[in-house]
């Protein structure tokens, strides 16, 4: 299987602080399904946003689809970034758009034609559960429907990665099997998944999946499963480091 994104000493800094994220190595394989922990403030939404482009590295090399990103020419980051689908923590929903059009958004914006976006569209809209809700805007929803409109809208395209951030954390426990039955048949498709959670139960009903854990802003490896490049094993965290 070939390596879709790999970190090698990647370090983040927001500002003149210290760094938010350190010496993170991993590569991650295509059509795999992985799972990211930590506590509250480890870095997660951190990690996140460097694989989907949000933010770059302060150091080190990342790598998607084999290519640098930092080196990325700006002109190709838009052909990148509709390759990965985004389930932001927030939603971020298109306010004046419906359910329907936020989530056609990633099919239209791929260029296709009306004729072959309202079957996906409405068939997305049942699975998760929005049949009903096709007209309506985004503040007139409640935060576990918002959440399911942005999971629809992520997988729509059938991207090649899959990032998302708590995506079951506003839902009830049916609805989170029923979303993670979603990312499964994605992932069954090929897509590469990469979840952050808090959820352990959900983690537990993915068999296949790996798991990451951020601690303080390094990534240690609680299951000794994940494949890193050689000589970029994350060392052990030590205790009481700040
Ligand atoms: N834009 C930013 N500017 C400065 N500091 C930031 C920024 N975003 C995050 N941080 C800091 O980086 C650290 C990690 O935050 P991050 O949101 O990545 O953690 P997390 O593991 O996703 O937390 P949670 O589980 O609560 O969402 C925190 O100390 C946070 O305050």
């Amino acid at each position: 299987m070939s390596t879709i994104i790999q970190f090698e000493n990647v370090g983040l800094r927001y500002g003149p602080g210290a760094e938010t994220l350190s010496d993170i190595s991993f590569s991650l394989v295509t059509g795999g399904f992985y799972f990211l922990t930590g506590t509250s403030g480890a870095g997660k939404t951190s990690l996140l946003k460097l694989l989907y482009l949000a933010q770059r590295p302060s150091r080190g090399v990342l790598r998607l689809f084999g290519e640098d990103v930092v080196m990325l020419h700006r002109s190709r980051l838009p052909g990148f970034r509709r390759r990965i689908g985004v389930v932001f923590q927030d939603f971020r929903l298109v306010p004046h758009l419906s359910t329907y059009d936020n989530i056609a958004l990633p099919l239209r914006v791929a260029g296709l034609g009306e004729d072959r976006i309202a079957e996906p569209v409405r068939e997305m809209m049942e699975w998760v559960g929005l049949g009903d809700r096709a007209d309506a805007r985004p503040a007139t929803l409640s935060g576990g429907e918002q959440q399911r409109v942005a999971i629809a809208r992520a997988v729509i395209g059938r991207p090649d990665i899959l990032v998302a951030d708590e995506p079951t954390g506003n839902v009830d426990p049916d609805m989170a099997q029923r979303l993670i039955g979603l990312f499964e048949a994605l992932n069954r498709l090929g897509t590469t998944i990469v979840i952050a959670t808090h959820d352990l139960p959900l983690i537990s009903t993915i068999a296949h999946a790996q798991m990451m854990r951020l601690d303080k802003g390094r990534l240690i490896d609680p299951t000794g499963s994940l494949r890193y490049p050689p000589g970029h094993a994350p060392a052990p965290v030590e205790e009481g480091r700040a």
